[in-house]
């Protein structure tokens, strides 16, 4: 079965309620390809949570922007699912290295909100001293891993991966450099973990890709869509949605 691409938007700390109403009368307004091209998902922060799935259009859907492990933990994937919030995002750049989640805490995380019944947007991705130092893969590979060992079903899992050193920096990754680290960590999974998940799961890029540079990454065959941090707050977001139909020309 074709992996249907996959847009997400990452708001982080951005917006306030006012903004966030703006941004999503933008989303609704919008003309985008049918929810059999493209599956589109937002992550506002938590204090707009609430207020996004209340007003947003029905066929996107919301994101949590983290949860913990454990019903009793500050936000739990318990809750989530009982606000009928469906995915949540972990592992994103700020989580490893602002609030120093190990990759095994990932996995944890992953592994848990998996088992309440969320869908995942994992985000793996090197530093830039580890892709100086040729270990991108290496990277991948153990981040990943430690999600793998504590999962068996990957149908809800959307894989991100960010490169942190084109995230928010000048050194913006090209759609042939995407394409490389895609296609072997394809490989990784196909070997490590199976060749249906592989050819199954997700592998979404999230490195700074706005509207003028989305087509080209979507034209490489193993980006499966996006998550897509400042430019999701954008206009240009529905450019990104729209990209979707690259594949299917
Ligand atoms: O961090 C990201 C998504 O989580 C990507 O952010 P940018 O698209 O702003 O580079």
């Amino acid at each position: 079965m074709p992996r249907k691409f996959f847009v997400g938007g990452e708001w982080k700390h951005n917006e306030s309620p006012k903004k966030v109403k703006k941004i999503v009368s933008t989303l609704n307004e919008a003309e985008v390809p049918c929810h059999d091209v493209v599956e589109v998902v937002v992550g506002p922060p938590f204090i707009s949570l609430t207020l996004v799935k209340s007003l947003l259009r029905s066929d996107f859907h919301v994101a949590a922007q983290n949860c913990w492990v454990g019903e009793k933990a500050p936000i739990s994937p318990e809750m989530l699912v009982k606000m009928d919030i469906p995915w949540v995002i972990l592992g994103e750049t700020k989580r490893r290295a602002v609030s120093k989640e190990t990759y095994e805490r990932v996995g944890d995380k992953v592994a848990h909100a998996l088992s309440q019944g969320l869908k995942v947007i994992a985000c793996v991705g090197e530093t830039l001293q580890q892709r100086e130092s040729g270990s991108t893969m290496s990277v991948l590979a153990a981040q990943t891993k430690a999600i793998a060992e504590k999962i068996t079903n990957w149908d809800n899992l959307v894989l991100a991966y960010e490169p942190v050193w084109a995230i928010g920096t000048d050194n913006v990754a090209t759609p042939a450099q995407a394409q490389e680290s895609h296609y072997e960590f394809r490989k990784w999974l196909s070997e490590n973990v199976g060749a249906a998940v592989a050819a199954s799961t997700r592998i979404i890029y999230g490195g700074f890709v706005n509207g003028a540079t989305c087509h080209e990454f979507a034209r490489q065959p193993d980006v499966d869509g996006f998550l897509v941090g400042e430019a999701s707050m954008k206009p240009e977001f529905i450019d990104i949605i729209k990209s979707a139909t690259v594949k299917k020309n």
